[in-house]
């Protein structure tokens, strides 16, 4: 397997740890962390991807992916595989819920990229979410103030799920 790249955006500091989990599952494979606030422009280097966004505003990016955003729409995504962990606060913003990796999404598709490791909806509780096709979402989904308890577990199964489609 080709090394992973690992792009996160954070705000409070939240995706920072759930990245770290991220490590203990990736630590017998090639890869390499990067926070989206030191920039992007290693991110076209990397065959397989991992993508990490917190959803902030109503449905949306996290600031440092906002600021990146122009450059990552002219990313060629053709020949890449990607994986997206979206996180947000199914409660508190139950009417949006997870949206952010849904931006993200829609550019890996529209550049030619294939996005793997859909995950059931089943266990939330949530109005509504742009991040859903059908009834998965279209990445995994963390809810660390709300169902944090099971957030290895999460990560563990769609980590062992994704690494198979990896280049
Ligand atoms: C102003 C604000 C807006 C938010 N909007 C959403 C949202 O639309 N959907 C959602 O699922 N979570 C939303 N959240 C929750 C965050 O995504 C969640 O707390 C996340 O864990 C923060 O990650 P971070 O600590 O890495 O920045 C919002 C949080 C804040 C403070």
């Amino acid at each position: 397997m080709k090394k992973i790249g690992v792009f996160y955006g954070t705000t409070s500091g939240t995706t920072a740890g759930v990245v770290d989990e991220l490590e203990f599952y990736l630590r017998k494979d090639d890869y390499e962390i990067h926070n989206v606030a030191d920039g992007i422009s290693s991110l076209s280097e990397y065959d397989n991807l991992i993508l990490i966004t917190p959803t902030y505003g109503v449905g949306e990016l996290q600031a440092d992916w906002e600021n990146v955003y122009d450059e990552f729409c002219k990313i060629d995504f053709s020949g890449k595989v990607v994986g997206l962990i979206g996180l947000g606060n199914q409660y508190a913003f139950g009417e949006s819920f997870v949206g952010g990796i849904k931006v993200l999404y829609d550019v890996v598709i529209n550049n030619g990229g294939k996005v793997v490791g859909f995950t059931s909806t089943e266990g939330y509780h949530y109005e509504e979410s742009e991040a859903v096709i059908g009834d998965q979402f279209v990445g995994l989904a963390i809810d660390e103030g709300n169902q944090g308890d099971y957030t290895p577990e999460k990560i563990e199964n769609w980590v062992t799920e994704i690494k198979p489609e990896f280049n």
